[in-house]
């Protein structure tokens, strides 16, 4: 069953679901020299994958797998001077080692923002296993903007399906909604 189709190395032979009592562990970039290191000390929530051309994705990968966790649980332990932010203009800063690529947290600044305060990382930096499993598959049609044919993403929403990590254009309805709320609360239409 639609074996060929590529979603992530971490789900590609099924989905592993994560450990109730992890903890964390330590985010390390992909080079061989003076590799960054960031510490995470905390399980994530929301755990996805995503197809946007923003997030990071290993070689060969068609999503990006990230997740959030609280901002005051991360922390660049070793090799920081490596990291720059991608787009200043982003609502997430993605920071990255210079000199391999690989994003290694992304900060919303804005305390506006309905997720302010979680910072989204890539589990699968980490050699700890563990890591809450994914549980749905995020901005699918987005994928045709990294250049995947327009005609295979019958059988790409199919994997997904078959994975369990069912598929949406946008976020999860819960994380939508979530949004909303936080927009409706804002501006007065939700009084609380
Ligand atoms: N179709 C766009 C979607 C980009 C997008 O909206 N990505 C989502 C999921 S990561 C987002 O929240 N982006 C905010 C950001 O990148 O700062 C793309 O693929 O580039
Ligand atoms: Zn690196
Ligand atoms: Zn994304």
């Amino acid at each position: 069953m639609s074996k060929t189709i590529q979603i992530h190395p971490s789900v590609d032979h099924g989905v592993k679901p994560g450990a109730p009592d992890f903890v964390g562990g330590t985010l390390t970039c992909k080079c061989e020299e003076a590799p960054v290191r960031v510490a995470v000390s905390s399980q994530v929530a929301h755990n996805h994958a995503c197809g946007c051309t923003k997030c990071w994705k290993p070689d060969g990968a068609t999503f990006s797998m990230v997740a959030v966790v609280p901002r005051e649980k991360v922390e660049v332990r070793e090799n920081g001077d490596k990291l720059a932010v991608v787009d200043a203009g982003a609502t997430i800063q993605r920071h990255a080692c210079k000199a391999c690529g690989v994003h290694m947290y992304g900060r919303i600044e804005n305390s506006s923002h309905p997720f302010y305060g979680l910072d989204f990382i890539h589990p699968e930096l980490s050699a700890e296993a563990g890591w809450a499993e994914p549980e749905f598959s995020a901005f699918v049609s987005s994928v045709i903007e990294s250049g995947v044919e327009p005609e295979n993403m019958g059988a790409i929403r199919a994997r997904l399906t078959e994975l369990g990590l069912t598929p949406y254009d946008c976020l999860s309805p819960a994380l939508m909604d979530a949004i909303a709320t936080h927009v409706a609360r804002a501006s007065g239409a939700l009084a609380r």
